[in-house]
């Protein structure tokens, strides 16, 4: 029996909601998975930098994965319930109905995507005004947080869902109200996304100087006034609906939520490497970096004291272990990047029909044919003459300009595997050499790092990891002490 020894198995389910999918996992009392399951999930881009999601899509495929999950076990073994997801934002009428987030009024797409990037207009205002709050996000709001977007719906969609809207979410705090009927939101999804303190609150003076007026004088009821620690229990449980929508017992304890790269961050930080002769052994928790790494990557680091890093979001503080200030640097694409430049090139379809000959997947069959080019020389050396610059999405971190656009240098008239190969390559080492410049600010600051422990589907791709050891091993340190982990506790 799954979870057993001689006490009966506990079992806890999480739920992971990712840019492309939902995941979900069952796993027992000693954190051992028993069971995983995914489901991809629809995005809507109705126009360049509009990306937009249905918050009862993604609710459904929740309950696809969970119910597949759970399959076959003791449901009244169930303990608890948790859900981490992307800090999109979702909108709710007065009687939390979806409502249109697009000039078409198509009310089922309710959620404003976290790589959406309408609102460059009112991010610049924003960040114009040198708010204090802007301190604790790196200096310069990112388009990605929930203000600007905000803004966008007062200044752009008044009558269809402004004025209408009563209920804003994180999509991580949507999800725990749905199971629960609890609208408390997470101080993870608050202090990280929203400007909330764990300290000091809600800043008044922030929300007035920037238009946003209309939260203060209802006491910030449409974007939270109850904010409790991830993790925390959230009032009765699942609900009777909830519990039939998901195929769980009702009253099951359900906690306050994290957003998806702080779960990642929170799985894999604190991992147990005695015997594997890393170079954070014995060290204490704050000389690791967690990096996050799926369609976008986050790099999370944390302090004992608050450190300030211009174009590193945070300080912030609890919003990843408790107690310790978190600073998240990222890219903004990572993983749709590489899936960008591979799925635009001319060599795409003989990639396909090789990969599938071979039943591979295409990254395995890249990889493959980079060991056979690159004969002896190291497979580093294939790309002396062919250079990408990542941001084709804005630099999130640390130049916090979303103004930036990809480059690629050094193309030849021929579109061959070999260099849909090598240009694969070359954006791999962006990537890479984008976390070492990140690093290289953290530390710049005050932080001390000397292991990186990667999750997520790209750390799943062998070329990626060792790409990210490599390139940041050399980072003005002693080769020897950099390392890179690999743990997959996502996707
Ligand atoms: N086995 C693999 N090899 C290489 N890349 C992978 C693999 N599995 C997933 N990926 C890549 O990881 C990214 C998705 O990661 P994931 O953690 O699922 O993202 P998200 O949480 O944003 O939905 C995609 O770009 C995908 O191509
Ligand atoms: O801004 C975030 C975290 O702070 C987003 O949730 C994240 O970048 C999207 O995550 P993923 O790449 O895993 O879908």
């Amino acid at each position: 029996m799954p979870g057993g020894d001689q006490e009966p198995g506990r079992y806890y389910v999480g739920v992971d909601v990712g840019t492309g999918s939902v995941r979900a996992a069952l796993v027992d009392q000693r954190g051992t998975l028993l069971a995983f399951a995914d489901q991809a999930i629809n995005k809507w881009e109705p126009q360049f930098n509009h990306h937009e999601q249905s918050s009862e899509d993604i609710w459904a495929a929740c309950c696809i994965v969970t119910k597949k999950v759970v399959q076959g076990i003791n449901l009244n073994q169930i303990r608890g319930l948790g859900f981490d997801a992307t800090c999109s934002l979702v909108v709710l009428d007065k009687q939390f109905r979806p409502l249109p987030v697009n000039h078409e009024g198509d009310s089922h797409r309710n959620i404003i995507m976290w790589l959406d990037h309408r609102a460059v207009s009112q991010v610049h205002r924003i960040n114009n005004t040198k708010h204090s709050v802007l301190q604790y996000v790196g200096g310069v709001m990112s388009v990605e947080m929930q203000a600007p977007k905000l803004l966008w719906l007062k200044e752009n969609l008044r009558e269809t869902c402004w004025d209408k809207a009563g209920h804003f979410f994180d999509l991580p705090d949507f999800l725990s109200w749905k199971a629960t009927g609890v609208t408390a939101r997470s101080l993870c999804s608050l202090v990280c996304k929203w400007t909330y303190s764990a300290e000091k609150g809600w800043d008044d003076s922030f929300w007035k100087m920037i238009g946003l007026e209309d939260f203060v004088s209802d006491n910030y009821s449409k974007i939270g006034n109850q904010v409790l620690p991830p993790g925390a229990s959230l009032g009765n449980g699942l609900t009777p609906e909830a519990a039939r929508d998901l195929g769980l017992p009702a009253g099951i304890a359900v906690s306050a939520s994290l957003i998806d790269a702080h779960a990642g961050g929170l799985g894999v930080i604190g991992t147990d490497v005695r015997g594997h002769g890393l170079a954070c052994e014995g060290q204490p928790v704050t000389s690791r970096l967690a990096v996050i790494c799926g369609t976008s990557s986050c790099h999370m680091g944390i302090s004992k004291d608050p450190i300030f890093v211009p174009g590193v979001w945070g300080p912030y503080f609890s919003a990843m272990v408790p107690g310790f200030w978190l600073n998240e640097g990222g890219q903004s694409v990572t993983g749709k990047l590489i899936d960008h430049m591979v799925q635009g090139h001319a060599a795409f379809p003989e990639l396909q029909a090789k990969a599938t000959a071979r039943c591979q997947s295409i990254y395995a069959y890249l990889n493959s044919h980079l060991d056979l080019i690159k004969k002896a020389q190291p497979v580093g050396f294939l790309t002396v003459d062919l250079h990408v610059w990542p941001d084709f999405h804005g630099n999130r971190s640390p130049l916090a300009d979303l103004t930036l656009k990809g480059m690629v240098t050094g193309l030849k008239l021929s579109q061959d595997l070999d260099d849909l190969a090598i240009l694969y390559l070359a954006t791999v080492q962006a990537i890479a050499f984008g976390t070492r410049f990140i690093i290289e600010a953290m530390e710049a600051a005050g932080h001390s790092i000397s292991t990186l422990f990667l999750c997520g589907g790209l750390s799943k791709n062998p070329l990626f990891v060792q790409m990210h050891a490599d390139i940041t091993g050399g980072h003005g340190k002693n080769e020897q002490s950099w390392e890179s982990c690999v743990s997959q506790t996502r996707g």
